[in-house]
């Protein structure tokens, strides 16, 4: 398939961004701003109706735009709204109030053809599709092109086979969907939401059921995919971690308050991230990047060492919930490294008393039966 047959799709919006750089770059002598919505709302409000027309509000006022090319990570505690936003900008809820701006045009407007050629969706259920192969459930991602009896066309076929290679799954074209592990059908759905060929693509927990290596393959591939085609791409996650690394943009939807938006940096150094998870029992840590669990935070540790050794020492305890100093004079809780790498030792001192352990684990037990949480 050429780039241009991909309707804007691939390669050729690379082409038309780099001549449009030049062009306004001379001119204006400044660099210009490449941002181009695709989907944006309007004081949106997102709930359910009961049936006996009670409204139940869960998000209000929300105002946020998805750029092409972007991925975009939506993150928020348990039960915050999560999953009916993405409902809801998909089209398959409809919003108590606002409005849903697709390509500029209203997204209630769209027929189910038309939604389905602009914008995709891939859920965290799991599809019970029985013995289907792999090729021919990604090939159900071209309905919105093919005729009534869904006969696909050489170049549905030419998709299709992309798709599948875009994900990485060339492999599993003939395997029977139901024999794939977690992993493998997820990277399926998402060849499937692909061949749709939309602009956006909307993800519910993409990386719920994988291991943290295949998160951030799962994560850098929908970052190369939504660079590579122009798509915009907005899931939902609970990995902070993986989504600190990779989101060009964080949603964050907090318990209370306004939905929050900005590059993952500036919203950990506006304190953003830390506010929206203070009540959830974790806090987080600035300097680390992490999140950590509020159990001895009062709790100082002085600790003495170097290299590798004290940088994993350091980790451990802070893990366990320690606020660790690096200094050489006194908490009433001190650990000091010595001895060589493969025969290192931690000494243990909390008050006047004084125990020496070979492994970080057995000082983290020795920590735990001793201090009790504040
Ligand atoms: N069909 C429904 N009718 C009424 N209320 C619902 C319905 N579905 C979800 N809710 C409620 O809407 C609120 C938001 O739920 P939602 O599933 O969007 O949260 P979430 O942030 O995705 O949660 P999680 O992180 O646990 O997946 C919750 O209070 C939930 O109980």
């Amino acid at each position: 398939m050429q780039p241009e047959e991909l309707q804007g799709f691939l390669i050729s919006k690379d082409v038309a961004t780099v001549s449009g750089i030049s062009k306004t770059y001379s001119r204006n002598n400044r660099i210009p701003d490449m941002n181009s919505s695709v989907l944006e709302t309007t004081h949106l409000t997102t709930g359910y109706m009961s049936q006996r027309r009670e409204r139940k509000v869960v998000s209000t006022d929300l105002s946020l735009a998805l750029i092409q090319g972007e991925v975009v990570c939506l993150i928020g505690p348990n039960g915050v709204g999560k999953s009916t936003l993405l409902r809801t900008l998909s089209g398959l809820h409809p919003p108590l109030g606002g409005h849903i701006l697709l390509n500029s045009r209203d997204i209630t407007t769209f027929t189910p053809k038309e939604l389905a050629r602009n914008l995709s969706i891939v859920l965290t259920e799991r599809v019970h599709v029985g013995a289907l192969p792999v090729f021919t459930l990604v090939a159900l991602g071209r309905f919105p092109y093919t005729d009534w009896a869904g006969k696909l066309r050489p170049k549905d076929v030419e998709v299709v086979t992309w798709a599948i290679n875009a994900v990485g799954a060339v492999d599993l074209t003939n395997r029977l969907v139901h024999e794939l592990s977690d992993g493998e059908r997820q990277k399926v759905m998402i060849a499937r939401a692909l061949a749709q060929q939309p602009k956006v693509m909307i993800l519910d927990e993409p990386t719920a059921f994988l291991d943290l290596p295949r998160r951030i393959e799962m994560l850098t591939l929908l970052r190369r995919l939504a660079r590579d085609t122009g798509t915009a791409i907005l899931l939902s996650t609970h990995d902070l971690d993986v989504a600190l690394r990779t989101a060009d943009l964080l949603w964050i939807l907090p318990k209370d308050g306004t939905l929050q938006t900005g590059a993952p940096e500036d919203l950990v150094l506006s304190g953003a991230l830390e506010q929206a998870f203070k009540n959830d029992g974790v806090t987080f840590d600035q300097q680390h990047g992490s999140f950590s669990m509020n159990t001895r935070r009062d709790t100082q540790i002085t600790l003495q060492g170097d290299g590798l050794y004290a940088l994993w020492t350091r980790k451990a305890l802070e893990r366990e919930g320690f606020a660790v100093r690096i200094s050489p004079n006194g908490s009433r809780i001190q650990v000091k490294i010595h001895g060589q790498p493969e025969a290192t030792r931690w000494h243990l001192q909390i008050q006047d008393q004084c125990s020496e352990h070979s492994t970080i684990y057995e000082l983290l037990s020795t920590l735990r039966n001793t201090v009790k949480p504040l």
